[in-house]
């Protein structure tokens, strides 16, 4: 990204700080929910100290649970080792206006120990450290994640008092592709698009979907650090911005028993190393290259095990339902959307969308998986099995893992996982799926009174 001019420069910034348009700097990472976490900073000392020197943050960022409790199992953060700082340093390839906050610019932070060494278990680190890894083969990653999300007339706040019952969708019936229907929710939407392509990104349609309600956003595709820094931006500002407009939006995998929502992560190789990193074969542009059935058969063999960067809470098993749109088997196909893996496009828009992580993915995490899983095809010349051309629910595939707890497990024991993020990163986050299934466990749901309540 050396070369990349970010959306707006340092010089811009002062200038714009001089002129009182801007006072206000967030510096923020995203956390291992895929949340931007940091602080807010007054522009002049964002200018004067932070840009240089970093800002500190409590280390149990990366060590806290969804409700910001402390929970153990952690070894970088913990009571024993006092709950320290880390250090954001800011990359300025990411500074932009946040045009929903008024006065304010907002920078993504890479994080590092005191010693300046990198914090190995940050989602941004783990992903840059997999990028690395495909840089040096000569490839780079091209990435386009697809969030879809359901709006409510009501706040976030009635919604929390309300105990989520009884919330009103935006649309009444299932809007998918309807003009009508998205007009109703369009001052939103226009909102949410004019003002990200104001934070830089660059916003291509809108569509409505099937659940009540449930609309998708979809923006152009970019280097892979680059759109997954870009899709935490714009997850924070939709919420932003239907708060505002005294409405919320939720990005959870299972909202109900209806459609879920989905973030299908699309990635294509590109690079400098000439056609072997294309795509597509030299010969047939339809055809994927050598490298990309290998990157392919990559995800394939790993996908079980790495479920748990795809899905990584309780609920985001729940979408994998047959008929649902939402995958349920270990298997690819050509614009084939009962399968996980899709290749669409041609030439070099040759690419593939991995269909299981959902809106509660963290996308740092995902594509680091991604790319992980292709490295191991690429390295073992694993050799793609036949498509399938059918109706992959059906058909007799792997099933992906059912649970969290089943997705912990396979990652916990993935040789793969190892070899490619190392011990500490496998430890970390498998500590984060036993803290969530213990938690569940640990939960009386509102299912369990309906059912038992009276009648056991
Ligand atoms: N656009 C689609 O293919 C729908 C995806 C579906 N909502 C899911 O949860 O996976």
């Amino acid at each position: 990204m050396a070369d990349r001019t970010p959306p707006l420069s340092v010089e811009e910034l002062h200038a714009l700080v001089a002129g009182g348009e801007i006072d206000t700097v967030v510096l923020a990472f995203p956390d291992m929910q895929g949340r931007l976490q940091g602080k807010r900073f007054a522009a002049r000392f964002f200018l004067d100290e932070v840009i240089r020197h970093g800002a500190e943050g409590c280390d149990y960022l990366l060590a806290v649970d969804a409700d910001m409790n402390t929970v153990d199992g952690y070894a970088m953060s913990s009571w024993e080792t006092g709950y320290g700082d880390f250090a954001m340093y800011p990359d300025l390839d990411t500074l932009r206006r946040v045009p929903w906050n008024e006065g304010t610019a907002l920078v993504v932070a890479d994080l590092a120990w005191a010693d300046g060494s990198p914090v190995v278990v940050a989602p941004r680190q783990i992903l840059r450290r997999q990028l690395d890894r495909l840089a040096a083969l000569g490839h780079t990653a091209r990435v386009g994640t697809e969030l879809e999300f359901i709006v409510f007339r009501d706040t976030y706040e009635q919604a929390w008092d309300g105990g989520y019952r009884g919330l009103t969708p935006a649309n009444r019936y299932n809007v998918d592709y309807s003009v009508l229907g998205t007009g109703r929710v369009e001052p939103l939407l226009r909102r949410i698009r004019n003002e990200m392509a104001g934070a830089g990104l660059t916003v291509e349609s809108a569509k409505g979907e099937c659940n009540p309600g449930q609309h998708e956003i979809a923006f152009r595709y970019d280097e892979a650090l680059v759109t997954c820094d870009q899709h935490a931006i714009y997850k924070t500002g939709a919420k932003e911005i239907a708060a505002q407009e005294g409405v919320s939006i939720t990005f959870m995998a299972k909202y109900n028993e209806r459609e879920g929502n989905s973030c299908h992560i699309h990635l294509s190789l590109a690079g400098p190393g000439g056609d072997s990193a294309m795509p597509y074969s030299a010969e047939e542009p339809d055809a994927m290259s050598e490298v990309m059935r290998h990157f392919l058969a990559g995800q394939l063999v790993a996908l079980r095990e790495f479920s748990l960067l795809y899905a990584p809470h309780i609920n985001s098993y729940k979408r994998f339902q047959p008929g649902s749109f939402a995958p349920t088997a270990v298997a690819w196909g050509h614009d084939n959307r009962t399968c996980a893996l899709r290749v669409v496009g041609h030439g070099r828009s040759l690419r593939f969308e991995n269909r299981l992580p959902g809106g509660d993915v963290n996308p740092h995490l995902a594509v680091a998986g991604m790319v992980a899983a292709g490295l191991h095809g690429i390295e073992q010349k694993l050799q793609l099995p036949e498509p399938c051309p059918g109706n992959a629910y059906t058909a007799g595939f792997e099933h992906v893992p059912t649970t969290l707890r089943e997705a912990a497990e396979l990652w916990e024991n993935s040789a793969i996982a190892k070899a490619a993020f190392g011990d500490d990163v496998v430890a970390h986050y498998r500590n984060m799926a036993r803290v969530e299934t213990d938690a569940f466990d640990a939960a009386v749901t509102d299912w369990e009174l309906r059912r038992s309540f009276e009648r056991m």
